[in-house]
C-alpha cells in the first residue's frame, strides 16, 4: 500500500451456473480467463486465493502475506456512515438491512464468511456504497409518505455506488489541484447501473438513487424514476405481484426494456448507428434523464464548479458526455469536442473558456476499499 500498486486484480463471474471463470489481469496487464467449476461463493474465494498463491500466476508467495481483506458491503442503511472493522456484531446490524437490498448484501455476506472461513485470524473491514451519502440532509433523504413508515422499516433515500462518489470527488480535486472545501461538485456514475450525486465542501448533499438502486436514471435494465401510480396501474393490468414488478422494473426495464436490444450500452449505440428507431430512442431518454439531473443539482447546490463523468459509459462514450451538456451553454458549461474524444483517462473535457469544469475521472472503488481498510487497521 506504500506504493498502491496492484499486484493482480481479477472477479469471478457466473457462480453457481454453468460456465464459471475467472477473470484476471496479471500485472503486465496481461488477460486470463480461469474456467472453473463453482458453485457458491466460498469456493470462489479459495479459488481466487488459491490463484493468487499459485506459481504460475503467483501475486504473492504465500497467503500469511495478507494482512486484512476489504469487502465492498452495498447497504448499510442508517448505521454505517463510514468504513468499520467486521465483528458479530457489525454484521448482525448489516443482516438486518437484508431486506433493503436483497440483491446484494446476502451475496456480501457470502464473501465475509468465506474469507472468514479460509483466513480466521485477518481482520476484515466493510466499505458501504451508502456511507458517503448519510452527510444528506432530511428533506432530500426522506420520502413524502407517511412518518412512521421511516420509524417503522427504515423507508427513505440511501443513496449507491458512494465509495465512487466520494472517490471521483476527491480525486478531481487533486487532479485539479483545487481545495474541496467551497467548491460545489457534481458526480456522474454512469456503468451498468447510474446515478449522480451532488457534493458540496466535499459533502454528498442529494443522489439520485433512493431506498434501493432502482431510484434515478434510466440504466441499462432499470427505469429509474417512473410515477408510483403507473407502478401499481400495471400491477393492476398484468397481474404482477410485488417480486413480479421489482423484476420488471430491475431487470427488463431500462434501455433494454425500451429497445428491445439490450442493457450494454456499446451493443445499444451500435443498434442507433444501423438506425433502430426504438434504440434511438432509449438513447435519448438515457441522456436526456441525466441532463436533468445535473441541471436540478446545480439547482441544489446553487451552482456548479465541476461536473464529471465516470464508470463504464461516463469513462468511455464519448457522445454520451457532449449530448448530455448539449444546451447547458447558459449555465457555462462548454465542452471541447477535440478533448472529449479521450477514453478512461484523467482529462479535462470543457473548453478553456468553460466557467464549469468538466472532467473524466476514472473510478477506483478498489483502491478506495484498500485505503480505509488500511486506516482502520492502523487505528
Ligand atoms: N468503450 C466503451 N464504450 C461505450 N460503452 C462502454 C465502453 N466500455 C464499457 N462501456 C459500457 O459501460 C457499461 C458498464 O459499466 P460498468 O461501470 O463496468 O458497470 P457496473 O460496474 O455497474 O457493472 C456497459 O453499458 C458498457 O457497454
Ligand atoms: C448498488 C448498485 O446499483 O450497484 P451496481 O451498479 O454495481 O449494480
Ligand atoms: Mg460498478
Amino acid at each position: 500500500m506504500t506504493t498502491k500498486e496492484v499486484l493482480a486484480q481479477g472477479g469471478i463471474e457466473k457462480i453457481g451456473l454453468v460456465g464459471s471463470f475467472l477473470k484476471l489481469t496479471l500485472p503486465n496487464g496481461e488477460k486470463k480467463i480461469l474456467e472453473k467449476d463453482i458453485p457458491e461463493h466460498t469456493a470462489g474465494i479459495e479459488f481466487i486465493l488459491n490463484t493468487l498463491v499459485s506459481p504460475e500466476y503467483g501475486a504473492i508467495k504465500s497467503l500469511d502475506e495478507i494482512n486484512a481483506v476489504g469487502h465492498r458491503m452495498v447497504h448499510g442503511g442508517e448505521r454505517f456512515s463510514e468504513s468499520v472493522l467486521l465483528n458479530k456484531e457489525v454484521l448482525d446490524a448489516f443482516i438486518a438491512c437484508n431486506d433493503l437490498a436483497p440483491l446484494h448484501n446476502p451475496a456480501n455476506l457470502k464473501g465475509v464468511n468465506a474469507v472468514s472461513a479460509i483466513l480466521p485470524n485477518v481482520p476484515q473491514v466493510g466499505v458501504f456504497d451508502t456511507a458517503f451519502h448519510q452527510t444528506m440532509p432530511d428533506y432530500a433523504y426522506m420520502y413524502a409518505i407517511p412518518y412512521e413508515l421511516y420509524e417503522k422499516y427504515g423507508v427513505r433515500r440511501y443513496g449507491f455506488h458512494g465509495t465512487s462518489h466520494r472517490y471521483v470527488s476527491q480525486r478531481v480535486c487533486e487532479f485539479l489541484g483545487v481545495d474541496p472545501k467551497g467548491k460545489k461538485i457534481i458526480t456522474c456514475h454512469i456503468g451498468n447501473g447510474g446515478s449522480i450525486s451532488a457534493i458540496k465542501d466535499g459533502k454528498c448533499i442529494d443522489t439520485s438513487m433512493g431506498l434501493t438502486p432502482l431510484e434515478g436514471l434510466v440504466m441499462g435494465t432499470r427505469s429509474g424514476d417512473i410515477d408510483a401510480g403507473a407502478v401499481t396501474f400495471i400491477m393492476e393490468k398484468e397481474g404482477l405481484n410485488a417480486t413480479g414488478i421489482s423484476n420488471l422494473l430491475n431487470k427488463k426495464s431500462g434501455v433494454l426494456g425500451v429497445s428491445g436490444v439490450s442493457s450494454d450500452m456499446r451493443e445499444l449505440e451500435a443498434a442507433v448507428a444501423a438506425g433502430n428507431p426504438k434504440a434511438i430512442l432509449a438513447e435519448k431518454m438515457y441522456f436526456y434523464r441525466i441532463k436533468k439531473y445535473i441541471g436540478a443539482y446545480a439547482a441544489a447546490l446553487g451552482g456548479v464548479d465541476i461536473i464529471l463523468f465516470t464508470g463504464g459509459v461516463g469513462e468511455n462514450q464519448a457522445n454520451c458526455r457532449s449530448e448530455v451538456c448539449e444546451g447547458l451553454e447558459f449555465m457555462g458549461v462548454k465542452i471541447d469536442l477535440e478533448k472529449n474524444k479521450v477514453r478512461g483517462e484523467e482529462a479535462i473535457i470543457s473548453a478553456d473558456d468553460s466557467k464549469v469544469t468538466v472532467a473524466v475521472i476514472p473510478t477506483d472503488e478498489e483502491l478506495m476499499i484498500a485505503s480505509d481498510t488500511l486506516a482502520i487497521l492502523n487505528k
